[in-house]
């Protein structure tokens, strides 16, 4: 299967998530994280809301609110551009209907967060991703600056697959967490 079919019959499989399903496994998979030492570690988290049932970060907003600095990602043209939110700011809607920060005057690059949460449709034993196919995190991951930060990705157990199908640009990640463990990449 290629990866757009693949993202098609995963991207079907989660819409059929419950409300309740979906964030009883978002409350699991926070609990994960909070959990895992270098995420209590980190203090600034480049984080993202959710969209089409992807795990729900807000337990965390809610609970860890002031004690991290949020860093939220905004689509301009091809790029992903960051900016610090604090639990309880307003947010507004950007594209693909995904909440953003506000207030957008401040822009923060990569050596200022300790941890990057990326957001997956799917994710595999060697780190290897699936997202929605804009190659967003893509190229991000292809930037120099960002290669030092440590990079997670956030999935339902539903979407680990032994071995996903990969491209030359896809980057593996080092580590994965899903509502039911932490998975730490060997290779990395
Ligand atoms: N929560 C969250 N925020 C994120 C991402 C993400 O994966 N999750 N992104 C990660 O990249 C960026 C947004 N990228 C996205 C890329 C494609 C689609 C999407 O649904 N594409 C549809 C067509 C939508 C349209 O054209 O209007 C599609 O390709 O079928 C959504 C988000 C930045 N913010
Ligand atoms: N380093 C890069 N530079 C330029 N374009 C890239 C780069 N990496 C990926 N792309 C482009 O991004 C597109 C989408 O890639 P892919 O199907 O792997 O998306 P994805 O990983 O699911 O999406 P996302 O990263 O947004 O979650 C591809 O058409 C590819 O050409």
């Amino acid at each position: 299967m290629d990866k757009a079919q693949l993202r098609a019959q995963l991207l079907q499989e989660r819409r059929q998530l419950s409300e309740a399903q979906w964030q009883q496994q978002s409350l699991e998979l926070c609990a994960q994280l909070q959990q895992w030492s270098v995420f209590q570690q980190a203090s600034r988290i480049c984080a993202y809301c959710s969209t089409q049932r992807e795990a729900d970060l807000q337990p965390l907003f809610d609970r860890l609110g002031k004690a991290k600095v949020w860093v939220l990602p905004r689509c301009v043209q091809k790029s992903l551009v960051w900016h610090p939110w604090q639990w309880g700011q307003p947010l507004t809607t950007g594209a693909y209907g995904i909440k953003v920060p506000a207030d957008q005057t401040e822009i923060w690059s990569p050596n200022t967060v300790d941890l990057l949460l990326v957001p997956c449709l799917a994710g595999d034993r060697q780190g290897y991703r699936l997202g929605y196919g804009g190659g967003y995190y893509d190229r991000l991951f292809a930037d120099p600056l960002w290669r030092a930060v440590p990079k997670v990705g956030i999935l339902f157990e539903a979407g680990l697959r032994e071995k996903l199908p990969h491209d030359p640009w896809d980057m593996p990640l080092q580590t994965l967490v899903t509502e039911k463990q932490i998975i730490q990449i060997e290779s990395c």
